[in-house]
């Protein structure tokens, strides 16, 4: 049985569920259950801290995890991104009160507030910036400031909603762009039943990503039509009962749906339907 660690808590942890459940596996009921069996997939779930996930997976005490890339580099442990989910997106930045720095090279010598001492310390390493101290917080870090605990704050911002009620801003360059990833251990070799693991979760991703395009279009245009939608890696064109027209099935990114669909009627395709995608194996 393949062992997969889920966070048990915080952001990471409904849209991971989701996730695996559109993937097909079974969820929990109860989020005080700790660990679930799902003996018909090959799998078992233990739902953990999503800090404490990194160090689970870098001992091989469970084979796979879902964590944020930021926790996943501040741990040190000796675990590797194996797959980006792609939610969860966030960036990691210093912040400081507004309109006081603009630069990394202020923080030398100041107090810098953090729940992740690591990153921060490595990145200053990199910049060759020196702070006073970095202070280990573990959440509302954004208060520490107007508390006098540090000069300095380095966070995880998402909409900068935090920031701007704490009447901070962000300065320098971000340290980091995070987002949940699948994590296995650096070393040795492959897991049984992560391939399959994989897959489905890339099958979610593809889902997630893109949609189906239906549409007809006059048979002499179908070469100027397939080339606006493309597909993956090539159309499906089939015959209508009225020869001079051709139906064209592609998928195509759900970001592009509407300017893709003002294109092809402009070059005079009808009936363009869009549906989502369930389920998918590339
Ligand atoms: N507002 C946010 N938007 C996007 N990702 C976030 C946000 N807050 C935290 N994360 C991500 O979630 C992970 C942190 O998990 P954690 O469980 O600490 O989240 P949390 O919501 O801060 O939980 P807690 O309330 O327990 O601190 C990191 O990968 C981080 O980048
Ligand atoms: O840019 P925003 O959209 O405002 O999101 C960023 C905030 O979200 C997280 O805090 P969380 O709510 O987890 O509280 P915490 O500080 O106690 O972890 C993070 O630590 C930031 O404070
Ligand atoms: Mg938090």
């Amino acid at each position: 049985m393949l062992r997969i660690a889920v966070p048990n808590k915080g952001s990471l942890s409904e849209p991971a569920a989701a996730m695996l459940s559109e993937a097909g596996y079974r969820q929990r009921r109860d989020s005080r259950e700790l660990v679930l069996p799902d003996p018909d997939n090959g799998v078992e779930f233990f739902f953990l801290r999503p800090r404490d996930i990194a160090v689970y997976v870098g001992t091989g005490t469970v084979d796979v995890g879902v964590t944020g890339r930021d926790l996943l580099l501040d741990s040190e442990s000796p675990a590797t991104e194996h797959l980006q989910l792609g939610f969860a997106r966030s960036t990691f930045r210093f912040a400081t009160q507004a309109g006081t720095m603009t630069d990394v090279q202020q923080v030398a010598g100041r107090r810098v507030a953090t729940s992740y001492p690591v990153l921060v310390a490595d990145y200053l390493r990199t910049q060759g910036v020196e702070p006073a101290e970095v202070v280990r917080l573990d959440g509302a870090v954004e208060t520490a400031i107007r508390l006098g605990v540090a000069d300095v704050i380095a966070d995880v911002v998402e909409t900068g909603t935090t920031l701007r009620a704490a009447g901070l801003e962000v300065f320098g360059e971000p340290i980091l762009k995070s987002e949940a990833v699948l994590i296995r251990r650096a070393e040795g070799e492959e897991p049984t039943g992560l391939d399959v693991l994989t897959r489905r979760l890339q099958g979610v991703l593809t889902a997630r990503e893109y949609v189906l395009m239906d549409y007809d279009v006059p048979v002499s245009l179908v070469d100027q039509a397939v080339a606006v939608t493309p597909g993956l890696e090539s159309p499906t064109v089939s015959p209508l009962h009225n020869g001079e027209w051709a139906a064209v099935r592609a998928m195509v990114r759900r970001s592009e749906t509407n300017r893709v669909m003002d294109t092809l009627y402009d070059l005079g395709a009808r009936a363009i339907l869009v549906t989502s995608i369930h389920a998918c194996r590339l």
